[in-house]
C-alpha cells in the first residue's frame, strides 16, 4: 500500500486530481431533464475540495442551492495512461464513499450561460470523503448499493450495477484523455434522488454497510 512515504490509504492528502463522472445513471440524468449521455461526461475538482469527517460542509456564499450527491469513488493504485479496459481493475487500489456536493443554482446559471461548471462544483468542501476501502472489501464494484440520509431520511438510494458507463470503461475512457497518477481519485456519477441541503442538516450516507460517513452542514 506504502508508496515511497506516502500512504494511498490516505489519498485525500497527496494532492492529486479529482475526476468527476457526470449522468452516469439515467435516472439522475432524467431527474434534472438531461439526455442520457452516449459518452461519459467529464469535469474536475481540485484537491482542496477534500473534506473529512469531524469538518463541515460548507454552503457557497454565492449559493442558496446546495445539493448532495452520493457517489462511489475509485481510488487510483498504479497509474496509467489509454489503459485498456481488460486491465484497468488492476489500477484500482480500493474505493471511497464521496459526495459530489453541488450548488445546484449556480449549476443551472453555468449551463444557461453556456459556461464551466467550476464555481458550482469545485469550491471548499465540495468532496466530502470516507475512509479508503481496501479493493477486496468491495470485490465487485459494478454491484454495490449506495444510499444516502439526510436528518434521518433516506433521499438517495442506487445500485452501482445502474451505472451507464461501468468502472473498468471509466478508467480506460478517463486514461485516454488525461493519464491517471497513483493517488487520483474518480467519482463516478449519482444515482436519482439529489435534494437540496441547509445550514445544521446532517448527512449520513453508506456503501450498503461496508462503509458509512457523516457530515454536518454548515455556512460560511
Ligand atoms: O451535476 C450533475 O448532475 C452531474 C453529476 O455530477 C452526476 O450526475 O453525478
Ligand atoms: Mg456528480
Amino acid at each position: 500500500m506504502a508508496s515511497g512515504t506516502r500512504n494511498v490509504t490516505r489519498f485525500w492528502e497527496w494532492g492529486r486530481k479529482i475526476v468527476c463522472v457526470g449522468r452516469n445513471y439515467a435516472d439522475h440524468a432524467k431527474e434534472l431533464n438531461n439526455a442520457v449521455p452516449t459518452e461519459p461526461v467529464l469535469f474536475l475538482k481540485p484537491p482542496s475540495a477534500y473534506v473529512r469527517e469531524g469538518s463541515p460542509i460548507l454552503v457557497p456564499a454565492y449559493s442558496s442551492n446546495l445539493h448532495h450527491e452520493v457517489e462511489l469513488g475509485v481510488v487510483i493504485g498504479t497509474g496509467g495512461t489509454a489503459i485498456a479496459r481488460a486491465s484497468a481493475m488492476d489500477h484500482v487500489a480500493g474505493y471511497a464513499l464521496c459526495l459530489d456536493m453541488t450548488a445546484r443554482d449556480v449549476q443551472d446559471a453555468c449551463k444557461a450561460k453556456g459556461l464551466p461548471w467550476t464555481l458550482a462544483k469545485a469550491f471548499d468542501t465540495s468532496c466530502p470523503v470516507s475512509e479508503f476501502v481496501p479493493r477486496e472489501r468491495i470485490p465487485d464494484p459494478g454491484d454495490v448499493r449506495l444510499w444516502l440520509r439526510v436528518n434521518g431520511q433516506l433521499r438517495q438510494e442506487g445500485n452501482t450495477a445502474q451505472m451507464i458507463f461501468p468502472v473498468p470503461y471509466l478508467i480506460s475512457y478517463v486514461s485516454a484523455i488525461m493519464t491517471l497518477e497513483e493517488g487520483d481519485l474518480i467519482l463516478t456519477g449519482t444515482p436519482a434522488g439529489v435534494s437540496s441541503v441547509r445550514e445544521h442538516d446532517e448527512l449520513q450516507a453508506g456503501i450498503e454497510d461496508i462503509v458509512t460517513m457523516t457530515f454536518r452542514v454548515d455556512r460560511h
